[in-house]
């Protein structure tokens, strides 16, 4: 299932990452290849190192040992901190949605979408806000929504504009934490919808973390399970149901009724697609 040689399309390549905090080791050896293109997600049980492997794709921690490679950078020969040239020229080329938003509450929706343009870019004020706003736009947020300040908005309209702040650097490579929490099913959907079309459309490699087992089905190209420091395990969803059984590791996340129901949409998905009918498939409608 885990193929053992890099290969050439490989975005992130993480070789023998360790990490430990104190006496606690969270990564001993995680070897992992995300490529361009896919929606790859992390998943593992709370306190398995998810956050942290991600905070190290994104230079916010560094690894005890171990390489992680982004984009054809070593992350390892970048210097410290975001003075440095070549880190901060690297930041620019990924996009970050932050489990919580991460949006500035003193700031209008706006001005929270055009700051990394601010910050990163040379361009005036009205150019700026043109950009902002059609990424608001992408994302599916009507053009009022960009005078609101952050808490006048729905947590499924927080999302949006957390994504289309991610998103203001055109970036290559997008990191979702936890995309859907807190959604109602509905704006979990919509979320998982807006995912997909941003990558068929721009062709974006995404890392996720996510708990949601209906978007790991419906979403993830590949999937990582982390358990005991190690990666247990990496393939499509349906692959790692099938492997579940030899690994207690992987099979916790098969096993009760969350993990049973979204096993059973995806049969269901399979059955309609055998049977010839076509339109949406059943499990779709949350
Ligand atoms: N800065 C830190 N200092 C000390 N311990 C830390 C620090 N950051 C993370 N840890 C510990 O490392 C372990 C892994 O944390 P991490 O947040 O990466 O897990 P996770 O898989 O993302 O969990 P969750 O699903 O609950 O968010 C936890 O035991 C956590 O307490």
């Amino acid at each position: 299932m885990q193929d053992p040689t890099p290969s050439d399309d490989a975005v992130i390549t993480l070789s023998k990452v360790s990490t430990s905090f104190g006496e606690h080791v969270v990564h001993s050896g995680i070897d992992l290849e995300v490529r361009r293109g896919e929606i790859f997600a992390l998943i593992g049980g709370s306190g398995s190192g998810k956050s942290t492997l991600l905070r190290e794709m994104i230079l916010l921690h560094r690894p005890d040992a171990g390489s992680i490679r982004v984009l054809g950078v070593d992350l390892q020969a970048l210097g410290d901190g975001d003075a440095d040239r070549d880190t901060l020229a690297l930041r620019q080329r990924w996009g970050v949605m932050f489990q919580h938003g991460g949006l500035f509450g003193s700031l209008t929706v706006q001005e929270n979408v055009g700051l990394p343009l601010r910050e990163h870019t040379g361009l005036d004020d009205a150019l700026i806000d043109e950009i902002a706003a059609w990424k608001l736009a992408m994302t599916g947020l009507e053009p009022q929504v960009g005078a609101q300040y952050p808490s006048e908005l729905s947590g499924g309209m927080m999302k949006r504009a957390s994504l289309a702040r991610a998103l203001a650097l055109d970036p290559e490579l997008l990191f979702l934490d936890e995309p859907t929490a807190g959604l109602d099913p509905e704006s979990a959907g919509e979320v998982d919808q807006l995912v997909r079309k941003l990558r068929d459309l721009f062709g974006l490699t995404i890392v996720m973390i996510t708990h949601d087992l209906d978007l790991l089905w419906q979403l993830a190209d590949r999937v990582a399970v982390l358990a005991d420091g190690k990666v247990q395990g990496i393939g499509s969803m349906s692959e790692l149901a099938q492997v579940q059984v030899d690994n207690p590791a992987i099979r916790k996340f098969f096993d009760g009724p969350r993990g049973r129901a979204a096993h059973e949409q995806d049969k269901q998905q399979a059955d309609v697609h055998t049977s010839g009918e076509t339109g949406e498939p059943s499990w779709k409608a949350k």
